[in-house]
């Protein structure tokens, strides 16, 4: 079976059998100005680097790290590969998967006609299973030491500058130096409401909504916003029944308005009750074990479970961050090389979700990548390249953010919406074409319902972002990703010819909308 991690392990396996660069001791040599007190700890517990937190940013930027000649420490209090490997990313594409897989034959004529039961729903929950490895992180942690990192089992704080002491799993205490750098790679973790009753009522989280052993009858989603639109299709597709609280008049808020419009529309004729402008006041179990929750609209909604996917908060509170002057519990703003600003000295990267700029896998390893990079260029005294799209600055973070919803539709995005375009001051105009006038899309599904928007920047020629939205398209993202980070002119996009018929030759009808 292919590895399940998140990283790529026969990458890093045929990197290290190649004899990428190993840590010498003395290629960032301990100059006596290192700040370390002298003697009194043990050679072993002084890295170079030392990365808090072994998700997929930390394991990114501790293998660029090490690349970089350096000796890394990787501090992890859980499983190695993180949130996206065990409770995010890979469990909740493994339950969307089989129910995208039958929506997309039950829109084929003659093909349909061959879908007549339901989904085993046993078999869905065991490869969700084997997609987190049940969760066990052996293979990551083969991949770690393979890639020449030391894994310090436990959970680190910070104690002062370039100190770091965990708590190890036996009860114990190490306390480690980093000689140049830590990066806190921590992630966040799921925000509650402060709702009367919440604490005692067992209410589900994104962790529990990916890891489910079975199938709940009926499911409340507390919020709007990609996991709730994600799990609702999930949960609905595999039997649940499904109610939506969205505070809010739509879903997917940070997205184009028809991107949250067609999802909802497609979640109600599913079956979802979607309820919007909806908030709950309380949280209550009943004595039949049911989840009782108060809406602020007046009345009661009993269900078997209730998601709660209400955003995200960073893995920060018990992190020693009022030992180097920053507050616990707050986010990690940062530089584009991934320095914390409010920190002085230079030794305090943040990468990944716990800073802030974009809460998603790919930007944590992309960051991970760049930040690494900087990390390892600094201690050697290389030059960096700060220029907006240099190696040593995340500038995509600001400009090209790629997402992809897997809903029904789909909905893949990448840089700035209309709105957000115009609130940074560029002249832009929308083009909008509808998808289910693409010849390739009108065979990939009978009926295709979908739309798709560039935004173009009027003053330079480019693209500031696009979104598409329909069954099929997440692969057109990186297509667009490559548009919106090479800022590639729109004179020239004429020249990247989409084969027909597929659905990708929405690119030519976006471009012929445009020219008019
Ligand atoms: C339900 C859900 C689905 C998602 N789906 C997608 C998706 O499809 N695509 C996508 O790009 N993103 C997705 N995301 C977002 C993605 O999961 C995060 O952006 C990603 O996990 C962030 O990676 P990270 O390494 O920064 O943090 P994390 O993955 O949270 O890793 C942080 C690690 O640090 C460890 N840690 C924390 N504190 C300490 C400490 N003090 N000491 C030691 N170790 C510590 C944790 O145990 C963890 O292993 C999803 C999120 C959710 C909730
Ligand atoms: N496919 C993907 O790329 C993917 C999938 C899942 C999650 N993620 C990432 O994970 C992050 C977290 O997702 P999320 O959906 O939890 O957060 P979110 O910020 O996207 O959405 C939170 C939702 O909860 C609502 N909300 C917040 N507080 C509330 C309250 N007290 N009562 C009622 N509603 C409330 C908000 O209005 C919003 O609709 C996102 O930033 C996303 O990028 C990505």
């Amino acid at each position: 079976m292919e590895p399940v991690s998140e990283v790529d392990v026969r990458r890093a396996e045929k990197m290290v059998s190649e004899g990428a660069p190993v840590f010498r001791e003395g290629v960032a040599p301990s100059t006596g100005d290192d700040g370390l007190p002298d003697g009194g700890f043990a050679d072993h517990d002084v890295y170079d680097v030392i990365v808090l937190g072994a998700g997929p940013t930390g394991e990114n930027l501790a293998e660029r790290v090490h690349a970089g000649g350096l000796r890394v420490a990787v501090v992890e209090h859980e499983l190695v590969g993180g949130e996206c490997s065990y409770w995010a990313c890979m469990p909740s594409k493994a339950l969307l998967r089989p129910v995208a897989a039958l929506n997309d034959v039950r829109h084929v004529g003659g093909a349909k006609q061959a879908v007549t039961g339901v989904p085993d729903t046993a078999a869905v929950l065991a490869r969700r299973d084997s997609f987190v490895s049940g969760w066990k992180d052996d293979g990551q942690v083969a991949w770690l030491e393979n890639a020449g990192l030391d894994l310090v089992r436990g959970h680190g704080r910070l104690d002062g500058p370039r100190r770091v002491v965990v708590r190890t799993p036996d009860g114990g205490e190490r306390v480690l130096h980093a000689r140049h750098a830590v990066a806190v790679c921590t992630g966040s973790q799921a925000a509650l409401p402060d709702l009367p009753g919440l604490a005692g009522a067992r209410v589900w989280t994104s962790r529990e909504a990916t890891g489910a052993k079975s199938v709940p009858g009926h499911l409340a989603v507390v919020g709007g916003g990609v996991v709730a639109v994600e799990m609702a299709t999930a949960w609905r597709g595999l039997g649940s029944a499904v109610t939506m609280l969205v505070r809010d008049r739509g879903v997917l808020a940070n997205m184009e308005p028809f991107a949250g419009e067609l999802v909802a529309e497609s979640l109600a004729a599913t079956g979802v009750d979607l309820r919007f402008g909806e908030s709950v006041t309380e949280v209550r179990r009943d004595a039949d074990d049911r989840v009782v929750l108060t809406l602020a609209s007046g009345g009661t909604l009993a269900a078997d479970e209730v998601l709660f996917a209400t955003g995200r908060r960073p893995a920060t509170a018990d992190l020693g961050l009022e030992t180097v002057g920053l507050k616990p519990g707050d986010w990690l703003a940062v530089d584009d090389t991934g320095l914390v600003t409010a920190v002085d000295g230079g030794w305090l990267y943040a990468a990944g979700d716990v800073n802030h700029r974009a809460l998603l896998t790919h930007q944590g390893k992309y960051q991970g990548r760049v930040f690494g990079g900087v990390i390892a260029d600094r201690v050697h005294g290389r030059p960096l390249d700060l220029r907006p799209w240099g190696r040593s600055v995340a500038t995509a973070d600001l400009a090209a953010v790629p997402q992809v919803v897997f809903t029904d539709p789909e909905v893949a995005a990448v840089g700035l919406t209309l709105d957000e375009a115009g609130r940074r001051g560029l002249r832009v105009r929308a083009v909008d074409y509808d998808l289910g006038d693409v010849s390739g899309a009108a065979l990939y599904a009978d009926g295709y319902r979908g739309r798709a928007r560039a935004v173009v920047d009027e003053d330079r020629g480019v693209l500031a972002g696009v979104t598409f939205v329909g069954p099929g398209v997440a692969e057109l993202v990186h297509s667009a990703a490559v548009a919106v980070a090479a800022e590639v002119p729109l004179s020239r996009l004429w020249h990247a010819v989409p084969a027909y018929p597929t659905i990708g030759e929405v690119w030519l009808r976006l471009l012929e909308t445009y020219r008019g």
